[in-house]
């Protein structure tokens, strides 16, 4: 469904004496998502992770140099798509919880997701409790404004955004950061449930662990580079089957392998 090809993300820097310099910080990479695929995209802070989602919804930073192209169904995902097609076909969950409206309360939000994905408007508020009871929030977190809301309501109030319609491509950008584990489950769950139902879910993360047991696919960023996709499978043992060094010693230094220390990390 997504079709990514040579994408490469650079920041304009202004230096002495009007000097301009582009400093690289993703790619060159390849990826693709299909229908019915979780895809997890670890890697450390600063890795690139969330500069690959917002370059996917083109909401990047407007010094960002972008490179390379973007496919959706086979169909260039241009500018114009890209802001056609978000919150309709295409959901980002963002990193930030900022991205709420301070001034709305959680429910409108959510209803106003609904109303953008084309939903009619007397279906909208039943839609938004729905998709609020399912990350575990009630008739309390719907009327309350953002600044009421713990950081792990606010993300839920977002993932209820980003999955109120009927995207055929959600972007989850550390979903379930400032989550309890019954909460954050909760969230894996619903991801995995809407691959299920033919989506297709990129899922970035720092936690390999919660990944594993809900994607497909893992793909490992290092320092903007992807240094390699593996299937989910091929983290088990002492991890023959990964390709590089680096994803092993990323899944050797997980506590339930020992805490190995990843001297052989390269
Ligand atoms: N607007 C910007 N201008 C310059 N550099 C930026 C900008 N935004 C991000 N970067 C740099 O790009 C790199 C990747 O950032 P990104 O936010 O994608 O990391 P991340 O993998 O999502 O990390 P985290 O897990 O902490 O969210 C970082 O080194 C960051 O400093
Ligand atoms: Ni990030």
């Amino acid at each position: 469904m997504l079709e990514i090809t040579d994408l490469s993300i650079a920041f304009r820097r202004y230096g002495p004496l009007l000097t301009r310099r582009e400093t690289r910080m993703l790619g060159p990479l390849e990826l693709t998502l299909s229908r019915g695929e979780v895809l997890a995209v670890v890697g450390a802070s600063g890795a690139g992770k969330s500069l690959l989602a917002h370059a996917i919804f083109g909401v990047l930073p407007g010094n960002a140099v972008v490179s390379g192209a973007l496919r959706l169904d086979g169909t260039p995902l241009d500018a114009a798509r890209q802001a056609a097609l978000c919150g309709r076909l295409m959901a980002l969950v963002p990193q930030s919880i900022t991205h709420l409206d301070p001034l709305v309360r959680a429910g409108r939000q959510v209803g106003w997701a609904a109303g953008r994905s084309g939903h009619a408007r007397r279906a909208r508020h039943g839609l938004a409790r729905d998709a609020l009871a399912r990350f575990g929030l009630g008739p309390d977190a719907a009327r309350a404004y953002p600044h009421a809301l713990s950081g792990g309501m606010a993300r839920r109030v977002m993932l209820a955004m980003a999955s109120v319609g009927s995207a055929d491509l959600i972007v989850a950008d550390e979903p379930t950061n400032g989550l309890d584990p019954e909460n954050a489950g909760r969230v894996l769950d619903h991801l995995r449930s809407l691959a299920d139902r033919g989506r297709a879910v990129m899922m970035i993360t720092h936690d390999l662990t919660g990944a594993l047991g809900h994607a497909d696919r893992v793909a490992i960023l290092r320092e903007g580079q992807l240094v390699e996709i593996a299937p989910a499978t091929a983290f088990r043992g002492a991890g023959e089957g990964l390709a590089s060094p680096y994803a092993r010693a990323l899944w050797q230094a997980l506590p339930a392998n020992g805490f190995l220390v990843p001297v052989a990390a390269s």
